[in-house]
């Protein structure tokens, strides 16, 4: 344990201060700052693996934009990325979701908002094929995997990844270790290589030089950029984000939503974040869905969730305001 804090004191300090002549990563809280709100997600990349990241990153949007092509048009319309039609989900007797439907375009982030327990992250689950819904669609890249065996299963998760509240990082193996690993099972880079995309991915993500530390030895924050690392270095088309911003400080879900924000805009990513945290969703989502007893009680735009003259949606948002301090 001694052996570890001293680990992380030597990388924190390394951190602060570089030696000299090497490239100094901008601290984690410049990134995406707002007056810089969409500057390039390899900005703050060391110069000596920027040429690696940059064509990791192309490769990683071009791969987007050719999914988004390649989802079927519905009734001469370009189709969803993700979308559930009438899905329905109970447990025993006790109904979760009742026809629920929404969507999300490629390329568009997803907010989906509701009280506690009204079954957002059973739709996280089930839009993964962890749990099955007892009726209903849900596509996935054009897809129906209702019907889909493990290996299919498997294929779809490479597509859509998660990133889990506790970030779900292999507790045994470093962080470095841990955003290695997509980047070994696929298989296309050689061990150089994988270096400078995990060094590029932890410096963009805001965690620059704690390759060699144990999940054990970061914050909650710090889990979740590396989770977020993670997640990035499979390539995925869209990422699921579990409440990115519960229990991190303010600035770190600034931070956060700043990163998520660019990666929407620079890898065309297509995103759906569970959250509580409103302010987190006016700044995020293209679209939101309210779920509310079983239903979705609410799908559009923020603006019109809070132009809205429903007094169900009124009182959700008048809460939230009581419960956050300005
Ligand atoms: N595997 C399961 N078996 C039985 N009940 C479950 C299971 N998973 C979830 N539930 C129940 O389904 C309901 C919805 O759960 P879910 O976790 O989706 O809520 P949530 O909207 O994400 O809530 P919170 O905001 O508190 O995380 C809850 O009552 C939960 O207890």
């Amino acid at each position: 344990m001694a052996e570890q804090d001293e680990r992380k004191q030597e990388m924190l300090h390394k951190q602060r201060a570089p030696e000299e002549g090497e490239h100094n990563p901008e601290p984690a809280s410049t990134i995406g700052s707002e007056t810089d709100e969409h500057s390039p997600l390899t900005e703050d990349v060391s110069e000596d693996v920027a040429p690696m990241m940059e064509e990791f990153m192309e490769q990683a949007a071009a791969q987007n934009e050719a999914a988004a092509d390649d989802i079927p048009d519905v009734k001469n319309k370009p189709g969803s990325y993700i979308s559930f039609e009438k899905v329905s989900k109970a447990f025993g007797d006790f109904v979760v979701l009742e026809d629920v439907s929404f969507c999300v375009n490629p390329g568009e982030t997803l907010c989906i908002l509701g009280r506690s327990g009204v079954g957002k992250s059973v739709s996280l689950q089930m839009l993964l094929g962890f749990l099955k819904p007892d009726r209903g669609m849900i596509r996935v890249a054009g897809e129906d995997i209702c019907g889909f065996n493990e290996r299919q299963l498997q294929t779809i998760r490479r597509k859509v990844t998660m990133v889990f509240q506790n970030g779900a990082l292999f507790d045994s193996i470093t962080v470095g270790e841990n955003v290695a690993f997509p980047l070994r099972e696929r298989g296309e880079l050689g061990e150089e290589q994988i270096f400078q995309v995990v060094k590029g991915l932890l410096e963009m993500v805001g965690v620059a030089g704690m390759d060699n530390l144990l999940p054990s030895d970061l914050s909650t924050g710090m889990k979740r950029s590396v989770a977020i690392a993670r997640a990035l270095a499979a390539q995925p088309e869209a990422i699921l984000y579990d409440e990115p911003t519960t229990m991190v400080d303010p600035l770190m879900g600034h931070l956060l939503g700043d990163l998520i924000e660019r990666l929407k805009q620079q890898l065309h990513l297509t995103s759906i974040v569970v959250t509580h945290d409103m302010r987190f969703a006016k700044k995020l989502a293209d679209r939101v869905v309210f779920l509310h007893q079983g239903k979705a009680h609410f799908f559009g735009t923020m603006e019109e969730m809070e132009q809205s003259d429903d007094e169900i949606l009124k009182e959700f948002l008048t809460l939230d305001e009581l419960v956050l301090p300005a």
